[in-house]
């Protein structure tokens, strides 16, 4: 059977669902083509049911800082069904309605490109099915968890973001491979659902080596408090597994290896490029799908190729995606149209000077924009800020013994900030705030009347400001 479509989307993730909506709305025809869940892995394998596990850890931690209230200890088994409904039971009908709602067709099965504008779909039961696209194809395929080369690692059939998201059970001994975003929020997770012997093994000398000094610092000392092992400085050279789900001992480049009843790996993703048929369109395979501003595919003779999300490689954020996917299907209907196709909002910009993004750790770890080193690297005039987020009066009021602190980084000849971050527990919901400022390139001197209330955590713009010289 052959369909014709104006655009065909491969992957029903996050960013699939929206280029799909914006080019229906655009006046375009879709089809979207899902080889698992409708719904993607950030629905049923990653920022939701991570942060399902994840709240009610945090809400420990914070009533343990509230003087008059006693946590007791966390019902993991309550907390993994409230996580199993979370993703819906790994039931995608909600989504796929979705998608027929908007209206789009969904095709359940493996797509793959076949030459221009051509996708064929091998169908769950057996068979493939031909969708051509008149005007575009959009590859939203997504990404893998990566498995380092390290000798026994893959036999020892560890953990990855999937694994851990979806537990059935908590792991008395959790040791963790990787520093980054999922190892820290999933160590943090496990650990107070009950891992109680939770080691985290960080090749780099801290955690979030993305994110400014100061706030892996305070992530490290949460954990140490917390009781969860951190060691920086080592490598995994071997791991070892006699019995399939027993005990696995993970060898280090230095100091005593680590037994554990389950490994997690978190050593960072590719894109999802496997099987999709770049090489017949002229693409590598074995790489992210490189795109311009307009997440058309660079590379592609005739310009009907476009990739948003993980797959592209720019920003492994699910709002990424999102803004991606809207800008991309936008832009198709505009060219389908024959409008002009050039407009700012045809232009996904707002990931070049950094992305937002909160790490849902206690403390919350949420930046904007560029750090200070990377502001200096780029070769910008920088002075940059900081302010103990403990001594402001509204975090001082969340409860006894508050620690954060906030930096800002200026831009000190224009006097607009380049980059935000916060590290304390809430700051999730100040980050919005410093996205505004940084996007809209805000200047200091009106920022400084937009005055924040008394007493919440936001008085530290005030401070900052002050600090600054205002
Ligand atoms: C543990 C974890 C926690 C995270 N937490 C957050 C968070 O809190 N906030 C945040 O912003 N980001 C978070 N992320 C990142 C976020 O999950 C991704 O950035 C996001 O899912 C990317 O969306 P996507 O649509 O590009 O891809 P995906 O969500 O991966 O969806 C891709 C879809 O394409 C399908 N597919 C793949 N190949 C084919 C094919 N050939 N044919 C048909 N279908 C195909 C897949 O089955 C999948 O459904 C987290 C990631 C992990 C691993
Ligand atoms: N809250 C959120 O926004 C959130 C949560 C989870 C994941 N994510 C996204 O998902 C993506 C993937 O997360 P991630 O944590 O897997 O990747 P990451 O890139 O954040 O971290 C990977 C870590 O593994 C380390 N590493 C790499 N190779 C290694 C090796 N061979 N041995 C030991 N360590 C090694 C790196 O140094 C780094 O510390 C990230 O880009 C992140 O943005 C976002």
């Amino acid at each position: 059977m052959a369909d014709e479509f104006d655009v065909i989307v491969i992957g029903a993730g996050p960013a699939g669902e929206n280029a799909a909506d914006r080019a229906v709305r655009g006046g375009l025809s879709a089809a979207v083509v899902e080889a698992e869940l409708a719904g993607g892995e950030c629905s049923y394998w990653a920022c939701v049911p991570s942060k399902a596990l994840l709240r009610p850890v945090e809400l420990a931690a914070e009533v343990r800082r509230a003087p008059g209230l006693t946590a007791g200890p966390v019902d993991a088994a309550a907390v993994l069904a409230r996580r199993d409904e979370a993703v819906s039971h790994f039931d995608d009908s909600g989504q796929v309605e979705w998608i027929g709602s908007v209206p789009a067709e969904f095709v359940r099965g493996r797509g793959r490109l076949d030459g221009p504008k051509r996708v064929l779909v091998d169908l769950p039961g057996g068979g493939t099915r031909t969708l051509t696209a008149r005007h575009a194809v959009v590859l939203a395929t997504g990404s893998r968890a990566v498995l380092p080369p390290v000798p026994g690692l893959a036999e020892a059939v560890p953990w990855t973001s999937r694994e851990v998201t979806a537990a059935k059970s908590v792991p008395g001994r959790l040791a963790v491979l990787g520093g980054g975003v999922v190892a820290c929020e999933m160590a943090q997770a496990m650990h107070g659902l009950g891992a109680r012997e939770t080691t985290v093994l960080v090749r780099g000398d801290r955690l979030l080596g993305r994110m400014e000094p100061f706030a892996s610092a305070l992530v490290a000392e949460s954990f140490a408090a917390a009781g969860i092992e951190v060691r920086t400085g080592v490598e995994a050279v071997r791991v070892e597994r006699p019995e399939p789900g027993g005990p696995v001992t993970v060898h280090l480049s230095s100091g005593p290896p680590v037994e554990a009843d389950e490994l997690l790996v978190a050593t960072g993703r590719r894109a999802a490029t496997d099987g999709l048929g770049l090489e017949t369109v002229g693409l590598p395979g074995d790489r992210p799908v490189a795109v311009d501003d307009s997440m058309r595919a660079t590379g592609v003779g005739g310009g009907w190729l476009y990739a948003v999300g993980d797959v592209n490689g720019r920003d492994l954020l699910t709002h990424m995606g999102k803004y991606q996917a809207r800008v991309c299907g936008d832009v198709i209907a505009a060219r389908a149209g024959g409008g002009p196709d050039d407009l700012p909002a045809l232009r996904a910009t707002a990931g070049g000077y950094g992305a937002p993004q909160v790490v849902f750790t206690d403390p919350q770890v949420c930046s904007v924009g560029r750090t200070e080193e990377r502001a200096r690297a780029e070769g910008f005039p920088v002075r940059a800020v900081e302010y103990d987020l403990g001594s402001v009066t509204g975090a001082y009021l969340l409860g006894d013994g508050y620690r954060g602190r906030a930096k800002a980084v200026v831009d000190d000849e224009r006097r607009v900030l380049l980059g935000v971050t916060f590290a304390g527990p809430g700051a999730a919901e100040l980050l919005h705030a410093a996205t505004i400022a940084v996007t809209a390139e805000v200047p200091l001197e009106r920022l400084w009347h937009a005055v924040p209330s008394f007493p919440t955590v936001s008085e530290v713009w005030l401070r900052l400001l002050e600090a600054y010289g205002l």
